[in-house]
């Protein structure tokens, strides 16, 4: 898997502010957004274009549009919602897809309790939204509903990861033999004993949306 860490200070400023516990839902709601632009950017570097030719109030002119079949933005609910709006800011026409999954805190395996996604995918690119790659369950079983329609480019933009969940995607990645990306704002150091990321940010989804038992 091909992993970007985003470098640059604002990246860094703004999520170190989404770590820190007294930031409440609302500026972590802004700041996640924001937070997304700035990896879609960097997450849709290789978006595919075509050439078209405009006429400029002056002449004509070479240059590019997004390419058909349009890409595919897939959040995970329930965290992954909140990363919708800021990927859309710079994707306008993109399709949206939704998995909504929920890791049993016992087990640490991601169960999916909603999936809506087009039968086919296949030639398009799609974007999984997740803020945290944990144990790599959920991103995981992302990966295995889009490519049993067919998708062969995925990148996967995340806020956090973990070195055990990057390498728990790599190693699943060999039997299924498609390239994955990794666009994400900063690698942390490992997982605690109820597998949530250290330092992290604690339970996005309950940051995002408050705690819902
Ligand atoms: O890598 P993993 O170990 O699978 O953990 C990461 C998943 O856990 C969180 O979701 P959660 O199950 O808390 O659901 P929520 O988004 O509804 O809060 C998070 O949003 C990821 O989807
Ligand atoms: O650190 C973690 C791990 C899983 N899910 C979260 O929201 N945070
Ligand atoms: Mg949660």
């Amino acid at each position: 898997m091909q992993v970007h860490v985003a470098d640059h200070p604002l990246i860094s400023h703004k999520l170190t502010v989404l770590r820190d516990e007294r930031t409440d839902s609302p500026t972590f709601r802004r700041l996640a957004e924001e937070l997304v632009t700035l990896l879609a950017y960097e997450a849709t570097r290789d978006v595919r274009v075509e050439p078209v030719e405009v006429r400029t109030p002056v002449a004509a002119a070479t240059g590019v549009r997004l390419s058909e079949p349009r890409p595919l933005v897939v959040p995970i609910l329930r965290a992954g919602l909140g990363m919708l709006e800021g990927m859309q800011r710079l994707l306008p026409t993109a399709e949206v897809g939704f998995l909504g999954m929920i890791r049993n805190e016992e087990t640490l395996e991601a169960d999916t309790y909603a999936e809506r996604l087009p039968d086919d995918l296949s030639g398009r690119q799609c974007y999984v939204l997740d803020p945290m790659l944990a144990t790599g369950g959920s991103l995981a079983a992302a990966i295995g509903f889009l490519v049993k329609r067919g998708a062969d480019h995925i990148t996967a933009v995340c806020l956090l990861a973990a070195p055990e969940g990057i390498e728990r995607i790599e190693r699943e990645l060999e039997s299924i033999g498609v390239p994955v990306t990794l666009v994400v704002a900063g690698v942390d150091d490992r997982l605690d004993e109820n597998g949530y990321i250290v330092p992290g940010l604690g339970d996005a989804g309950d940051r995002l949306y408050g705690v819902v038992d």
